[in-house]
C-alpha cells in the first residue's frame, strides 16, 4: 500500500509523518522540497514531482490550500482516476471536487492532533464500497479516531474539531495567563492547565458524564469554583466558543464560492 501525500505543509506532513511510522510507504510532495527533506528521516520519499507521486501512489490525500486543489488536480488527473483520493480541503464539497477529476472521492477534516496520532477525523464519502471504507479507515485511525458523516455535517465539523485546536490553545493560553497572574511559575502554570485539559477530556470520554455533570461534581456549594464560573458567566463565555465554532462553519459553507 503506498500512499501519496500532496502538499505536505502543516496537516500534510504530520499526516505522512503518522503513516510513515505505522509502516506504509509514503511519498510527501511540496514544490519546495528542501522543506520536508526531514521527513526522510522517518522513512517518507519526498519529492516536487506531483505527477509521478500520484501514478505511483495507490491512495492519494489532497493537502494543498483549498484554492490550489484545481490546479494540483488537473496536475495529477488522469494518475488519479479510479483511485482513492482523500481530499482535507476545508470547504470543498464532493460534487465540487467530482467536477475536477474522476478520482474515487473522500472528503476528510482531520485536526493537528494528527502530530501525537489523537486526531478526530470526519469523513464523508459517496463511491466508495465497503473494502474501500475500512481501508480509507484504517488510514484515518493511524493517526488518531474517525467517524463518517453525512456530508451536510462537513462544515460543521471544520467548525468545531478542524479548527478546535486553535479554539482549545487560547483557552490553554488563558488558563496559563491566569495562573500567571495569581503568582505560579510558568511552568506549573502551563503543566496545570493542560493536564487539567487532557484529564477532563479523558473523564468525559471514559465516563458516560455529560460536561455539566463534570462541572457540578467540582463546584462545592459555596466554594471556590462557582465564583469562577460565575466570573465566566459573566463575560459570556459560553456565547464567545459557540460564536467561534458558528463563524468558523460559515466560513467552511463560503470557501468554495470564493474559488475560481
Ligand atoms: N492546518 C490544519 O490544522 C488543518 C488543515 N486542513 C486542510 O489541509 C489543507 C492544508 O492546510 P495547511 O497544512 O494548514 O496548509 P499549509 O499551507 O501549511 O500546507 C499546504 C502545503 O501545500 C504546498 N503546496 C502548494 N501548492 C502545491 C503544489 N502545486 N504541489 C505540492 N505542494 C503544494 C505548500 O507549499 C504548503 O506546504 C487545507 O486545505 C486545509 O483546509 C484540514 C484540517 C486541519
Ligand atoms: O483554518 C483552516 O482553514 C484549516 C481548516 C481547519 C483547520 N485549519
Amino acid at each position: 500500500m503506498r500512499i501519496a501525500v500532496i502538499g505536505a505543509g502543516t496537516i500534510g506532513s504530520a499526516v505522512a509523518k503518522a503513516l510513515a511510522e505505522e509502516g506504509y510507504g509514503v511519498v510527501a510532495t511540496r514544490r519546495k522540497v528542501e522543506k520536508v527533506e526531514w521527513l526522510e528521516n522517518y522513512g517518507v520519499d519526498v519529492s516536487n514531482d506531483n505527477k509521478v507521486a500520484a501514478e505511483k501512489a495507490d491512495v492519494i490525500i489532497l493537502a494543498v490550500k483549498p484554492n490550489k486543489v484545481r490546479k494540483v488536480l488537473e496536475e495529477i488527473n488522469p494518475a488519479v482516476e479510479g483511485k482513492i483520493l482523500i481530499s482535507f480541503a476545508a470547504g470543498l464539497s464532493l460534487n465540487f471536487l467530482k467536477r475536477l477529476t474522476a478520482a474515487k472521492l473522500v472528503r476528510a477534516m482531520p485536526n493537528i492532533a494528527v502530530l501525537v496520532k489523537e486526531s478526530f477525523t470526519a469523513y464523508t464519502a459517496d463511491d466508495l464500497d465497503r473494502k474501500e471504507i475500512e481501508l480509507v479507515e484504517k488510514i484515518f485511525r493511524a493517526f488518531g479516531r474517525c467517524v463518517r458523516v453525512d456530508e451536510e455535517y462537513m462544515d460543521a465539523i471544520t467548525g468545531l474539531s478542524g479548527s478546535g485546536p486553535a479554539y482549545v490553545s487560547v483557552f490553554l493560553e488563558s488558563l496559563i495567563y491566569g495562573g500567571l497572574k495569581v503568582g505560579l511559575p510558568r511552568d506549573t502554570a502551563l503543566l496545570a492547565a493542560a493536564q487539567t485539559l487532557l484529564g477532563t477530556a479523558k473523564l468525559l470520554l471514559e465516563t458516560n458524564l455529560h460536561p455539566a455533570q463534570i462541572r457540578d461534581m467540582v463546584i462545592t456549594p459555596g466554594g471556590t469554583t462557582i465564583d469562577g464560573i460565575f466570573e465566566l458567566e459573566d463575560s459570556r463565555f459560553r456565547t464567545a466558543i459557540m460564536k467561534a465554532v458558528d463563524a468558523a462553519t460559515k466560513k467552511s459553507k463560503i470557501l468554495s464560492l470564493e474559488i475560481k
